[in-house]
Order: C-alpha cells, then sequence, then structure tokens
C-alpha cells in the first residue's frame, strides 16, 4: 500500500481566537483593514506549519475564511444578492452581506449540514449571473505553494452541487444554476493550474445528504461518467478528488462518484457505512482512496480495538484486490468543528483523577492520530504483530477505571414504561385546569433578560472567588427583582426570573449535572467571531441537587402571576454538547432527560405552575438521510417526554424551538405534547403557522411577535399586525403573545420599549376582538 496522510479543513479562528477579535476590532473600527488581514494571515500560516510538522503530506489550503467560506465563494463565483450592489468597495460588501446595514437585511445564516456551524445561506435568482472573482483566493494559493509547495498544499474548493444545493433558489433550477456556474469552475481550475498545482480537493458533502440521490446525472456532467469526461475533470494536467464527508454515501451515488473521471474519492468512514460498500462494490483501480478514518467530529481519540478491527476490514479490502493500492488517510472532515489543542486544557491535564486529557483529541491531536493510524495501517499490510496503539488504549483503560459506569443511572433507563412518558390527561382535558388565571392572548417572553455588564462582572468575581456565594445570590435576587418589577410594570401575564444566573442555556445546566467537564480554550466557531465551548459528557449524568428551583422560588414570591419554570431540554442540552462517542446519543440523552424530569417534580413542589423546556436545538441533530430520520426524532421525542411528563395534569408544560426550520419535523414537534410551543417566526411570513395549522396541530402557539436579533424597536402597528396575522390562522384562544427568542443579547432601553410595544398591541387586538376592553 501507498499510504499517505491528508488533511481536508483546519480550524481557523486561531489558538487564541485573535481572529475574532481582531474581526471584532475592526467592525469598530479599532483597527486598519490591513491590521486584520495581518492577523488573518499569521492564523493561516501557523495553521499551515502545524499541519508542515505534523507530517501531512498534502495539507488542504483555501479553506480560511474572515467570517464565512460559503460566504467567501458567494464572492468568488459573483452570485451576490444584487441587494448588496450598490455597496462598491469589496470588503465592506462581504461584511454588509454577513452582518447586514441599515435598509439592507444580512443574508440568512443556517446550520451547516448537522454541525454547530452556520453558513450565509447563497441566495439565487434568475438575475444571478455568476461571474469569476478570484483574484484573493488566488493569492492564498501562491502564499500557500510558497509556504508549503505546490506539491503539498491542494486548494479547497466548495463544489457546484454543494453550493447550489445549499443555496435558496428563486425562479430558477438546480440543474440550470450549476450549468451557468460551470464555466465559472473552469475558469478557476484554468488559474489554478497556472500556479502550478496539479491536484485540487473539491468538496460535495451535498452528496452524502438525500439530495444527492437526485443529482445523479450532474455528477456525470461534472465529473465525467455514462460515457462523459465531465467539464471539471476534462484537463489532466488537474486531478480531482472528490471529497464528501458528515455521512455513508447511497449505494447509487457511490457508484457515480466510482465511475466518474475524478482522480480520488474521500470518504467518512465514521459516519455511515462505506466500509461495507468498499467490501460489496470494491472501488476503482485507477484512483486514489481518502480514507475519512479519524473522526473530524469528535474530541475523543480513537478507540484502537474498534480501529484495528476497521483497518483490518481496510487490510481484507486491500488483499482481496477490492480497493487500489494508492490511500489517503485523513480526518472525516475538515476539523474546524474542534477546538485547537489539548494543549491549552491546563486544567484537565492537571486533574489527573479524572483521566479524562489523556484521552481526548482536538484538532492538533487528530494530526498526529493520522500518523498512529498510517503506522497501524502499515504494520497490518506488513503482518507486525506489535501493538502500535498501545499508548492510547492505556489512556482508555484509565479513563474507564477512573470512570466507571453508574449503575443505578442504566438502572433507571432500564426500567422506563410507556406511562413514564405520557401525561397524566390528555390536552383537552388538562388544559381547562391550567394558567386559568391568565385570560385570553396572554403575554409572556423566553425566558432570558438583558444580560448586563455588571452581571457579567458579578459572575466573573463569584468564578474568581472575589466575593462569596452568598454575596453573589443577593446581588442575582436584585436583578431577578427588577426583571419581576419590569414585568409587571409593562403587564405581561406569564413571567420569568429572567436568566441572570445563566451564562448560556447549556452550560448552566452542565455545570449543575454531574458528568460534565469543561474546557478552558476548548471554543469552536459558530458563525463569524462567534465561538461556542461546548461542555464535554464524561461520564454517566446524574443530578446533585435541584437546579433552578432557588431562583424560581426567589421570582414567585415576588409576584402573584405565574413565573415560569426555565429549563433547556435534553436533546438541546446534549447536542449542543460534546457527547460520549462509547454510549449511544440516545442513551445520553435519557440519562439528561431523567436528571430534568426530577428537577420538573422539585419546581411543582415548589409552586411552579408553568414549566417552560427549551429545544432550540432539537431540529439540528436530525440525520441528513431520510430515512434515518425517524429513529433520531423519536428518541429525540421520548427524551422530552421523558422529562416533561411526569408534570401534573394543572402544570402548563411549554417548550421554545428557534432558528430552525421546523416544518419537516412537525409530526415529531407535535408528539412531544407540550401545552404551548413558543416558536420563532418574525422573520417569516406565515408559513410555519400555516404548516402547524395544517399538520393538524391543536394546542397552545406562540409564534414569535418580533426579532430579537434587532436593536430596532418593533412598532405597536407592527405586531398588531403580526397578531391579526396570526388570528387568520387560528383562533385566539389558542395563541400566546411573545417575542422570537430570549432577550439577553438586548439592552434594557430597547426590551423594555419593545415589550412596551407588544403589550400594547395585544391590548388593542383584544379590544378589536372585543374579547376584553383595553386597559
Ligand atoms: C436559543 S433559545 C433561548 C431560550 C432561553 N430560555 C432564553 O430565553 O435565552
Ligand atoms: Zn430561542
Amino acid at each position: 500500500m501507498e499510504i499517505s496522510v491528508e488533511t481536508i479543513g483546519f480550524p481557523r479562528v486561531g489558538e487564541a481566537r485573535q481572529l475574532k477579535y481582531a474581526l471584532e476590532k475592526y467592525w469598530r473600527q479599532q483597527i486598519s483593514l490591513e491590521e486584520l488581514l495581518n492577523t488573518a494571515n499569521s492564523v493561516e500560516e501557523q495553521n499551515w506549519r502545524v499541519q508542515l510538522a505534523a507530517g501531512v503530506d498534502r495539507i488542504g489550503v483555501g479553506d480560511f475564511t474572515l467570517y464565512d467560506h460559503m460566504l467567501d465563494w458567494t464572492m468568488r463565483l459573483g452570485c451576490e444578492p444584487s441587494r448588496f450592489k450598490s455597496i462598491e468597495d469589496d470588503t465592506d460588501r462581504y461584511f454588509a452581506m454577513a452582518r447586514g446595514r441599515t435598509g439592507i437585511p444580512a443574508m440568512d445564516m443556517t446550520k451547516w449540514f448537522d454541525t454547530n456551524y452556520h453558513y450565509e445561506v447563497p441566495e439565487i435568482d434568475q438575475d444571478c449571473s455568476p461571474r469569476a472573482n478570484f483574484t484573493s483566493f488566488l493569492e492564498e494559493i501562491t502564499r500557500a505553494i510558497d509556504a508549503l509547495g505546490s506539491q503539498r498544499a491542494v486548494p479547497i474548493v466548495i463544489g457546484p452541487l454543494t453550493y447550489v444545493g445549499l443555496s435558496k433558489l428563486k425562479n430558477v433550477s438546480l440543474s440550470d444554476i450549476v450549468k451557468k456556474l460551470t464555466n465559472v469552475y473552469v475558469e478557476l481550475f484554468e488559474h489554478i493550474m497556472k500556479l502550478g498545482v496539479t491536484e485540487v480537493q473539491v468538496h460535495e458533502p451535498i452528496l452524502v445528504t438525500s439530495k444527492g440521490l437526485g443529482m445523479l446525472e450532474m455528477i456525470a456532467a461534472l465529473y465525467g461518467g455514462d460515457g462523459t469526461r465531465g467539464v471539471l475533470t476534462a484537463d489532466d494536467r488537474l486531478a480531482v478528488d472528490l471529497v464528501t464527508y458528515f455521512d455513508g454515501l447511497d449505494e447509487r451515488v457511490y457508484r457515480a462518484v466510482c465511475g466518474s473521471n475524478v482522480a480520488a474519492v474521500s470518504m467518512d468512514f465514521t459516519r455511515g457505512d462505506n466500509i461495507a460498500m468498499l467490501e460489496t462494490s470494491g472501488f476503482p483501480a485507477d484512483k486514489r482512496l481518502g480514507l475519512g478514518a479519524v473522526d473530524g467530529r469528535s474530541i475523543w481519540k480513537f478507540h484502537p480495538d474498534e480501529l484495528t478491527q476497521f483497518l483490518k476490514r481496510v487490510d481484507g479490502c486491500f488483499r482481496s484486490g477490492k480497493i487500489p493500492s494508492k490511500i489517503s488517510l485523513q480526518p472525516s472532515c475538515s476539523l474546524h468543528h474542534l477546538p485547537y489543542t489539548v494543549e491549552a486544557e491546563v486544567s484537565l491535564k492537571q486533574n489527573e483523577e479524572l483521566g479524562l486529557a489523556p484521552v481526548l483529541s482536538f484538532a492538533y491531536e487528530k494530526l498526529s492520530e493520522l500518523t498512529a493510524v498510517r503506522e497501524g495501517l502499515s504494520k497490518l499490510e506488513s503482518s507486525a504483530s506489535s501493538d502500535v496503539f498501545c499508548e492510547v488504549r492505556e489512556s482508555w483503560e484509565g479513563f474507564y477505571r477512573l470512570n466507571p459506569k453508574k449503575q443505578p443511572v442504566w438502572d433507571r433507563i432500564t426500567s422506563i414504561t410507556a406511562s413514564d412518558l405520557s401525561r397524566p390527561e390528555q390536552f383537552s382535558d388538562r388544559r381547562p385546569k391550567q394558567m386559568t388565571d391568565c385570560h385570553i392572548l396572554p403575554t409572556t417572553t423566553i425566558g432570558s433578560f438583558p444580560q448586563t455588564d455588571e452581571i457579567r462582572r458579578l459572575r466573573r468575581r463569584f468564578i474568581s472567588g472575589t466575593i462569596s456565594k452568598s454575596d453573589y445570590e443577593t446581588e442575582i435576587d436584585k436583578q431577578i427583582a427588577y426583571n419581576i418589577g419590569v414585568q409587571e410594570a409593562l403587564g405581561i401575564d406569564i413571567l420569568v426570573h429572567g436568566e441572570p444566573e445563566r451564562t448560556d442555556m447549556v452550560e448552566y445546566f452542565a455545570q449543575k449535572l454531574d458528568g460534565f467537564a469543561f474546557t478552558q480554550n476548548g471554543w469552536v466557531q459558530s458563525y463569524g467571531s462567534r465561538c461556542v465551548r461546548p461542555p464535554i459528557v464524561y461520564s454517566d449524568l446524574t443530578r446533585l441537587h435541584d437546579m433552578t428551583v432557588r431562583e424560581f422560588v426567589v421570582a414567585q414570591s415576588l409576584t402573584h402571576k405565574p413565573v415560569k419554570g426555565m429549563l433547556t431540554g435534553p436533546v438541546t442540552i446534549l447536542n449542543w454538547s460534546f457527547p460520549r462517542k462509547d454510549i449511544s446519543r440516545k442513551d445520553q440523552a435519557l440519562q439528561i432527560a431523567l436528571c430534568l424530569r426530577d428537577e420538573v417534580s422539585d419546581l411543582e413542589r415548589a409552586g411552579c405552575r408553568v414549566v417552560q423546556m427549551d429545544e432550540p436545538a432539537l431540529r439540528e441533530g436530525m440525520p441528513l438521510k431520510d430515512h434515518k430520520k425517524d429513529v433520531y426524532l423519536q428518541w429525540a421525542v421520548d427524551a422530552f417526554k421523558l422529562s416533561t411528563a411526569v408534570a401534573k395534569a394543572e402544570t402548563s408544560v411549554h417548550t421554545h424551538m428557534c432558528y430552525a426550520e421546523f416544518t419537516d419535523c412537525l409530526d415529531a414537534i407535535m408528539a412531544l405534547d407540550a401545552d404551548v410551543n413558543s416558536i420563532e417566526n418574525a422573520r417569516s411570513g406565515n408559513e410555519t403557522l400555516e404548516a402547524f395549522k395544517k399538520a393538524g396541530y391543536g394546542k397552545d402557539l406562540g409564534p414569535g411577535t418580533y426579532d430579537i436579533h434587532s436593536p430596532v424597536v418593533p412598532a405597536v402597528t407592527d405586531i398588531q399586525q403580526k397578531l391579526q396575522e396570526f388570528l387568520s390562522c387560528m383562533p385566539p384562544e389558542q395563541l400566546v403573545v411573545n417575542p422570537d427568542c430570549g432577550l439577553k443579547t438586548r439592552k434594557w432601553p430597547e426590551t423594555i420599549a419593545a415589550l412596551r410595544n407588544m403589550v400594547t398591541a395585544t391590548h388593542q387586538v383584544k379590544s378589536q376582538l372585543k374579547l376584553e376592553p383595553t386597559t
């Protein structure tokens, strides 16, 4: 075997998040464009140096970005939406597309496949006339060649099928736009060849999704097959490596790429079942096989036994002539979904009782894994018997010794019955018993109130030990009192305590549960300059104490109106954490659900009449292939119900979802059996509502009445109009009035003004409906 090592993307915010800070300074006009670009280039060059030093034979380059790689391709391909055309300066236009400008709304952002990264969604209509705009990309590739050499630097190109497949298309067909774009790609490839480059990675992750099946003809047209050479593979001087990731390929798609004219096919062998495909169908002898064997989305080191088993299957394929001798070992996807390095985790490394650091593997460590796997595979080939993975094996043994299974948790999971998942009474029977003091069209908010600098300072002082717990709680309680006072004054009906004690809706709960660990520098880009630091599930999860009761009690003691008990749902906690890889996601969700179930009971005992279990991340955990969706949704719904069904019939259970397309999982949303669903809706028309109605949703709904992402205060008339629209879809008895999402990123003055308008608009609509006199 001729085994090389290759990467297909790297983190890009910098080890110390340099790019984030430089961007934010640039936006505040504190540094010049030149200074920003200097920082960006030095982060990128450091990335190259690290990969070079790790012995990577071919390094994917050109994936670096100032904000988002899809947005970069929108500019490179000349597909910018026309509303930005008036902004002449390239950089200004770029950031305007990402972040909007007065009077010019930003492009939409959505999840990059099933990851927690968000990309800028291209908008393509009939006026779109693609044209090449590759100057800065080619400069970047030239820098990479200077640093790495033209054989080692492999440009990463987002393929046309993926680019268009992820776009919002208006009055145009996917295949027409792909055709239009093809010439631009051909032009790009010519430029790339002129730089002396002999190979490109064309990333086409769309092919692993269910959409891939509809692209067979386009695969042949672009990459060859069915007797054609393929427009993008017609020139032999430039080899194309067709790269897919995030799942396995459907058999027909696999056949299409194998029958194509590309020089290499790279696949993800950590998800789906590509290895079985190799075993049954073989792989063309004239192509290099890209073996994405190192999980680019898992923060864990590989398990030696599992990996050996996999490598044996690869070796078996090789021995039986099913796969070619040219193999490239790679991460399963770009390493951009991982933090930079475990070396930066000083606390975790010092905490030897945890045994966690030795089994963690972030981007830098993945590079070492690639070399280890190469060694493992060559040893198998030469039938050497030595265990090359013994060091990793010992680390895992140490980890399991220090973190044994918590049997009672598993016993409890095994004894879950159907009745644990259903409320004591049906919605029609329980609804009349709930929120009896709330009149029609009740107003509420989603949970958080502005997180001021004082609160952040207070929290930092508490964490660093400068103030005592009781002083900290006193201050938090003052803030809760203020939040309640504001809501009372505004005349809101269902109150919240405002979440001043929470940094983040997942981290807060993770800190209260036993079994989560935290990194100091484990940042992962979420979008643009925003990074998240997901907690790590390292052990079975248990709840040691109640988590939210104290703050609820403080808030409820200050008002006669109902205060919502605010919880983050099990699926969201799981999806926004780094899960264990050796325990199913389902079981981890059920473990969290059991903890939340106990919390719901504790809240009820403390007098809580309304519980809100937020599940904004329910949709994003959905698999990429249609036939796998039901299994996921089934356990996701079960986990939610396990958390909430313990509530008494009198307790109103709310949920909240945002920033996702819900219409393809409406059955699951209805199956949650929540009494009220407060959904984000302000930026769309009535489509979501219509879809709920069409699906037969009969419970209460709180479609967002205004967009909380904008500091602009919505006018009373705007909200009124929204409410009227909602009322044209559903009866007033079913409608709850709320903003789109939590208010923690907003400032107080605009928050108060917006909520005041929301309440006023509600009163006016009520009086128009003759439901109640205006107060
Ligand atoms: C991303 S959903 C946020 C819900 C949470 N309760 C909040 O209000 O902040
Ligand atoms: Zn939300």
